[in-house]
């Protein structure tokens, strides 16, 4: 971002090797973003390496560039070299846009980081803090708000965020730290006072290959960017949990275990179905809170608990904390209900994406329906393949019903993306135009009957090729209920 006021001296910049005796006006790692003044960072990427770009950026006016070791530069250009430049980059870019809100928390785990962050800024706000929230949802705030993108963004759009958050008087922040992010070092330079991670299970085989590596890349947040002196808020009920539990320890930053084990330091000692929404009791340092959480499902009551903790770990009331779970409201796109049918039959609108999402949010309403749960889904293209049969298996045992649609096949034909679920749920009945499969869904229900669509939840279009299609499931559900057509 051009901005000649903020030019900052290079030499300002400790650590890197390098000239460093002039001034940045912005900095980016995409040539074609590159002003005068600016610092390119080429980077060697996933599809093409960005020390090819370096012509281009300097033709645009960039008057620095950071890149590996060895790089290889025209004449009168300041180098700096790093042998971990995403990293170095990262730095720069919290360095160049300057202070963030005071307090920071980031959170991690397969499924339940956006509903973790927006209930943790919700937290924040009835303790009348100004808060934010940055991730899926793109930044969350009273005081502003940007549409999302990645769910971890570019250092650079990041740290801009953060430092006009804290600008317009955000003292606290949560981002969610994806897996991608992590590996990629896009959230290096935010240091949290409270980090957190919900679950891990299957997603994302496509890039990190192996469970294994892919957990590594989530506890990066533990072991590297968590501050000293912070707190690791971990859900303790799976494997993956005590491993970051130890991971944490290891560290000796202040542990809150959350979970229904009986050391857990945010203990659920009971959960209720109460009205539409649930009884919890939650002991927490020998005091019991008896609240009611007004949202559904066990994993929505999980996840408020992972943020109930990291605003205890960033320094919060416990009891004030707990409190303001009552007043929670829903998350966009999860688990959030659109209305019922003329026979009374409710439509439910999911972001559930990986199998271990799709088999939760089904377990959460089969209690809620008295007769057939029916389910609409697809599988993102250009994403790990491996999630499609097991997805299809679940739907297959648990929804009565089950519709396969699209859901953003990129660059992938979307027919074959359905196949690959099919061969796993051959009764499944297959309308790959997203719009019908949800009309013939609703179509079907009957009284005590209930339907989820999942895995689109707040998105707003359908990713064919390179075009994003307007398409949102809440209009299409909203527009059939009133009796408009999809
Ligand atoms: C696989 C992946 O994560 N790629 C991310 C990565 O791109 P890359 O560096 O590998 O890209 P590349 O195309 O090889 O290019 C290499 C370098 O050359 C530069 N370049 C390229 C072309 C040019 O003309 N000039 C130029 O300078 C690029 O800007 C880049 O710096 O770094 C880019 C900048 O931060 C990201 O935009 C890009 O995200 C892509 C678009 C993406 O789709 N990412 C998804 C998979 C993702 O990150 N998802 C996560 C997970 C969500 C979850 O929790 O489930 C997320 O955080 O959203
Ligand atoms: N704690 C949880 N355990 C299992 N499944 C969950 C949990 N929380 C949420 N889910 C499922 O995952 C879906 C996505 O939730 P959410 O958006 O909070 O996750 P996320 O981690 O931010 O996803 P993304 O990786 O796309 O950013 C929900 O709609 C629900 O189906
Ligand atoms: N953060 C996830 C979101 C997936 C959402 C689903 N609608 C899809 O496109 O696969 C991803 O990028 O894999
Ligand atoms: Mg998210």
């Amino acid at each position: 971002m051009a901005d000649s006021m903020h030019a900052r001296p290079l030499s300002d910049l400790l650590g890197f090797d390098g000239d460093g005796d002039m001034a940045i006006t912005g900095l980016t790692s995409d040539s074609r973003r590159v002003q005068k003044g600016y610092l390119f960072a080429a980077l060697p990427g996933s599809q093409v390496d960005g020390q090819g770009f370096v012509p281009d950026a300097v033709a645009r006016g960039a008057v620095a560039v950071l890149g590996p070791k060895g790089l290889k530069l025209p004449g009168d250009v300041a180098r700096i070299e790093a042998a971990v430049p995403r990293q170095a980059f990262a730095h720069m870019a919290s360095w160049f846009y300057g202070p963030s809100p005071e307090v920071m928390a980031c959170v991690t785990g397969t499924n339940g980081k956006t509903s973790v962050a927006s209930f943790t800024r919700q937290i924040w706000e009835q303790s009348g803090l100004v808060a934010a929230s940055i991730g899926t949802l793109g930044v969350e705030s009273t005081v502003m708000t940007r549409p999302g993108g990645l769910t971890s963004p570019d250092p650079v759009a990041l740290h801009e965020a953060l430092a006009s958050l804290q600008k317009a008087g955000v003292t606290h922040g949560v981002c969610e730290a994806s897996s991608h992010g992590l590996v990629q070092y896009r959230l290096d330079g935010v240091r949290p006072k409270a980090v957190a991670f919900t679950n891990l299970s299957r997603d994302h085989l496509d890039y990190h290959h192996t469970l294994e590596a892919y957990f590594h890349a989530k506890a990066r947040l533990f072991s590297d960017l968590a501050a000293d002196d912070g707190a690791a808020v971990v859900f303790i009920d799976s494997e993956a949990g005590v491993r970051m539990a130890d991971i944490a320890a290891g560290r000796g930053l202040r542990l809150i275990t959350v979970g229904r084990a009986p050391y857990a330091s945010i203990r659920l000692d009971g959960i209720k179905a109460e009205g539409s929404g649930q009884r919890l009791k939650i002991v927490y340092d020998a005091v019991t809170h008896d609240i009611i959480l007004p949202l559904f499902g066990r994993f929505q009551a999980e996840n408020a608990l992972v943020a109930a903790g990291l605003a205890i770990g960033c320094g919060g009331d416990p009891k004030a904390a707990f409190k303001a779970l009552e007043t929670l409201k829903p998350v966009p796109g999860r688990l959030e209900k659109i209305g019922d049918t003329q026979s009374g039959a409710p439509v439910f609108v999911d972001y559930a994406h990986t199998p271990d999402g799709l088999k939760t949010v089904l377990e959460a309403l089969r209690p809620h329906t008295a007769n057939r749960l029916a389910v609409v889904f697809g599988c993102g293209g250009d994403r790990d393949r491996g999630k499609r049969p097991e997805m299809g298996v679940l739907a297959q045992d648990l929804a009565d019903l089950v519709v396969v649609s699209d859901d953003n096949p990129r660059s992938e034909d979307a027919a074959a993306i359905r196949r690959d679920i099919l061969a796993a749920c051959p009764d499944a009945r297959e309308i790959g135009d997203r719009a019908q499969a949800i009309a013939f869904a609703i179509q079907s229900l009957n009284a005590g009957d209930c339907l989820v669509i999942a895995g689109k939840g707040h998105e707003q279009g359908q990713i064919i090729g390179d075009r994003i299609l307007p398409f949102s499931d809440i209009a299409v559900v909203n527009a059939l209920l009133a009796g408009r057509g999809a």
